[in-house]
C-alpha cells in the first residue's frame, strides 16, 4: 500500500494540440510526436485539446453518467458485473482495490468509487464474445434507461477513432511507420468506464481514497474528467502533482503494455484520484484503448540496445490485463482459450 501524502500543485503535465493530426503536415506531425515523445518519456501523462470529438458528445456522456448512478442502488445491483462474462456492468462503491500492482504489499482499502463498464458492444454469438474475454461483447445495460445504450456505442466509435490518431502519433514519436500499431490493434479490446466519486468523507479508512494509487493496465487512456478536479499523478521525481480540469481536453495516459512494448521508455505512470472538493460528486469517463487480447508484445524496434537491455518478459496483452483485473478485483473472470 502507497500512503496518501498531498500533491503539489505544479502543472507539469504538458497540453499538446492535435490539430496537426487532423489536417497537418509532415512536418507539424513530427513536430507533435515529439512532445508526445518528451510527455511519454516524463510523466507518460499529456492533455490533448483540439482532438476532433464534439463537445456535446462529450457533455452527453456526462449526462448520462449522472442518470445511471442516480438509479436506486438495487437497479444497479441488477447489472452487476460479476453478472457478465466479460465483467461488463456495475461495479458498486467498495467493488475494487486500485492499488494493488503489488501483491506482495501490504494491502490498502478499497476504493471510494463507483462505477460502470462497457466493452464493445457484440451479439453473443460473435466469436470473440464466445471467448468470454473482457471488453468483448456481454454488456449489460440498465432497462430503466432508453437510449443509453446508443449513447455508449457512439461513444465508444468516438474514442476507438481518436485512440488510432493517438496510436499514429505515438509510432511516429518512436521513430516508426505511423501504422505501426494497426496490427495489434485489429480487434482492440476498448472499453469505456464511467465514475462516480463522492466527496472524500471525514471517516474514511486510513489511506481510503477515490482510486488508490494505480498504473493502468493496457494501451493508451482516454480520460474525460468534469470540473470538480482530483486526479493525481506521479512526476518524472516521484512527486505527486495534480492533474487540474482543463475544459475541452482529455487527459492522455500509457498503460503497462505501452511500457513494456517500448521496452520501458516510455512511463505507465502511477496516479490516483482524491475529491477534494466539499459536496460535490466527482465524474469522469475513462475510455481503456488496449490491443487485440492475442497481440504478443515485445520491445518495438530501437527500444533495446547494450546499453539498455530488455526489462520485461514477453507477454500477451491479455495475460497481463487478466493478471491485473484478478488483483484488483480479487477474482479473474472465466475464459475461454484464444
Ligand atoms: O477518475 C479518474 O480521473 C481516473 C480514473 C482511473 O485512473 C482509472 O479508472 O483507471
Ligand atoms: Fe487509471
Amino acid at each position: 500500500m502507497l500512503i496518501y501524502e498531498p500533491p503539489k500543485a505544479a502543472l507539469t503535465v504538458p497540453v499538446i494540440d492535435l490539430t496537426p493530426m487532423l489536417d497537418g503536415d509532415d512536418a507539424s506531425q513530427r513536430s507533435t510526436a515529439w512532445d508526445v515523445h518528451r510527455a511519454c518519456r516524463d510523466t507518460g501523462f499529456f492533455y490533448i485539446v483540439n482532438h476532433g470529438v464534439p463537445a456535446d458528445l462529450i457533455e452527453r456522456h456526462f449526462d448520462w453518467a449522472r442518470r445511471l448512478f442516480d438509479l436506486p442502488l438495487d437497479r444497479k445491483m441488477a447489472i452487476h458485473m460479476k453478472k457478465s462474462p466479460s465483467t461488463a456492468g456495475y461495479e458498486p462503491v467498495g467493488g475494487q482495490v486500485l492499488d494493488s500492482q503489488d501483491d506482495k504489499a501490504e494491502a490498502a482499502p478499497p476504493d471510494l468509487k463507483e462505477s460502470f463498464y462497457c466493452g464493445m458492444d457484440l451479439p453473443d454469438d460473435h466469436p470473440w464474445a464466445a471467448k468470454r474475454i473482457r471488453s468483448f461483447g456481454h454488456n449489460q445495460w440498465p432497462v430503466e434507461l432508453p437510449g443509453f445504450r446508443e449513447h455508449m456505442v457512439e461513444y465508444w466509435q468516438a474514442m476507438h477513432t481518436l485512440g488510432d490518431r493517438l496510436l499514429a502519433v505515438l509510432a511516429l514519436s518512436l521513430d516508426l511507420p505511423s501504422d505501426w500499431f494497426e496490427s495489434a490493434y485489429s480487434m482492440p479490446s476498448g472499453t469505456v468506464r464511467l465514475i462516480k466519486y463522492p466527496p472524500q468523507p471525514a471517516d474514511a479508512r486510513f489511506n481510503q481514497i477515490g482510486a488508490g494509487a494505480h498504473t493502468d493496465w493496457g494501451g493508451v487512456t482516454i480520460l474525460a474528467q468534469d470540473s470538480v478536479g482530483g486526479l493525481e499523478v506521479r512526476n518524472a521525481a516521484s512527486e505527486w502533482i495534480e492533474a487540474p480540469p482543463i475544459a475541452g481536453s482529455f487527459v492522455i495516459n500509457l498503460g503497462d503494455l505501452m511500457a513494456r512494448w517500448t521496452n520501458g521508455i516510455y512511463n505507465s505512470n502511477m496516479h490516483r484520484v482524491k475529491n477534494n472538493s466539499s459536496g460535490r460528486d466527482r465524474y469522469s469517463a475513462p475510455f481503456f484503448y488496449s490491443p487485440r487480447p492475442d497481440a504478443v508484445i515485445e520491445p518495438v524496434p530501437g527500444s533495446v540496445t547494450d546499453a539498455h537491455p530488455s526489462k520485461f518478459e514477453t507477454c500477451t496483452a491479455n495475460d497481463h490485463m487478466v493478471e491485473m483485473f484478478r488483483r484488483s478485483y480479487g477474482y479473474a473472470p472465466k475464459e475461454a482459450a484464444l
